[in-house]
């Protein structure tokens, strides 16, 4: 996506054809800042310290931390070690497991003199392929806001909820919910988006909210505890969000605060939709509830919130009595039958197994 005219991605090799650059998304939005990855921990403290993330977006940091790990030794071990270094990074995203295990079977196989290429290069193919995978959802996701469209009548701005951050900053570009809104946008289909701040980290508040003023989206950052109420009045048209891990079955881990947000919807009639990349789908698991590892991050996340002084400064400020625990889960699970639809790159399905396997039947 651009930002003041120019194009930019959340992930991309320097010149040097060795370093991997990224945006450090816990400056934003107060900050702009990149970083240059060089080495297996530069990208595994990217991942867990959250520098990336997103699901899409933490798989193509892990295989670009394959890369840098065969750049300094090409060894079976040191394959070994980054595999097992990285997939201990962050529990919940299957795209993180899913992108590890696409380079080890790229590279396993190779003789070791072979590997460093052949990393960054299967390292590049994964960034294009969620790119256009995106790209994708997009184009079957604005079907859905056309039709939307359609029932707000002529001039009437369709009014889309969405939780936490699935944009181009969540991928290696467009996003998976927020793909479906860049598109309608820029058709010229009157928008208007609600976009949950997303406790505790307000990855919607500081994130979403910055890419959408960016891409001139119309917004408004609304409490994650609103959205209840802005359904229940008739606020909202349709709620779109991203996942980390959907099952075979359908169920739908995302940020914690999506299955309330699923929960509302239902009980208001507002359709509920999951944008979806194949690379989020688990195929190994049907029970979400029972099968998603949900990450348990620092209660200090809960205890603190980032802000910017006026004097530019960004700070995090305590919110909670010194003495007070705190709990962090950082996901959820929303139930399939709560899921109104899946929006993957091979179209549009109903939250279900047999929906999954129409689209994607070379999956068992
Ligand atoms: C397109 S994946 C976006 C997904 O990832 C976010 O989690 P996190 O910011 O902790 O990596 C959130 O669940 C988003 O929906």
């Amino acid at each position: 996506m651009k930002i003041d005219g120019r194009p930019w991605r959340p992930i991309w090799l320097e010149a040097d054809g060795g370093r991997v650059g990224i945006i450090d998304q816990t400056l934003l939005p107060h900050r702009f800042e990149t970083r240059s990855l060089a080495t297996l921990d530069g990208a595994a403290h990217a991942i867990a310290a959250m520098q990336v993330r997103g699901a899409p977006l933490i798989g193509a940091t892990a295989a670009y931390g394959v890369a840098l790990a065969m750049a300094e030794d090409a060894g079976d071990g040191v394959l070994d070690r980054a595999v097992a270094v990285l997939a201990a990074t962050r529990p919940t995203a299957v795209n993180l497991r899913w992108a590890l295990d696409r380079m080890d079977r790229h590279l396993r196989p190779l003789a070791p003199g072979e590997r460093r290429e052949a990393a960054y290069a299967e390292a590049a193919r994964l960034v294009e392929a969620d790119v256009a995978a995106n790209a994708a959802i997009g184009r079957h996701g604005l079907e859905l806001v056309r039709a939307a469209a359609r029932r707000r009548g002529p001039g009437w701005p369709v009014r889309i909820l969405t939780h936490c951050n699935a944009g181009w900053l969540a991928t290696c570009d467009w996003g998976t919910a927020l793909a479906p809104i860049y598109m309608a946008h820029d058709a010229g289909i009157p928008l208007h988006v609600w976009v949950d701040e997303t406790r505790p980290r307000n990855q919607g508040a500081a994130l979403t909210a910055w890419e959408l003023l960016a891409h001139g989206v119309p917004h408004t950052v609304v409490a994650d505890n609103a959205g209840g109420h802005l359904m229940q009045r008739g606020l909202v048209d349709l709620c779109i969000v991203g996942a980390d891990r959907v099952t075979a079955a359908g169920d739908v881990a995302n940020k914690i605060g999506t299955y309330l947000k699923a929960l509302a919807a239902r009980d208001s009639g507002v359709p509920f939709h999951v944008a979806v990349p194949s690379s989020t789908i688990d195929w190994t698991i049907e029970d979400g509830i029972a099968g998603i590892p949900i990450e348990e991050r620092s209660a200090d996340e809960v205890r603190h919130i980032q802000g910017m002084a006026e004097d530019g400064r960004v700070l995090s400020v305590r919110l909670v009595p010194d003495g007070s625990p705190a709990a962090n889960p950082a996901f959820d699970v929303t139930p399939a039958r709560l899921v109104d639809g899946l929006i993957t790159e091979r179209g549009r399905c109903a939250a279900t197994a047999a929906g999954l396997r129409g689209l994607f039947p070379d999956h068992s």
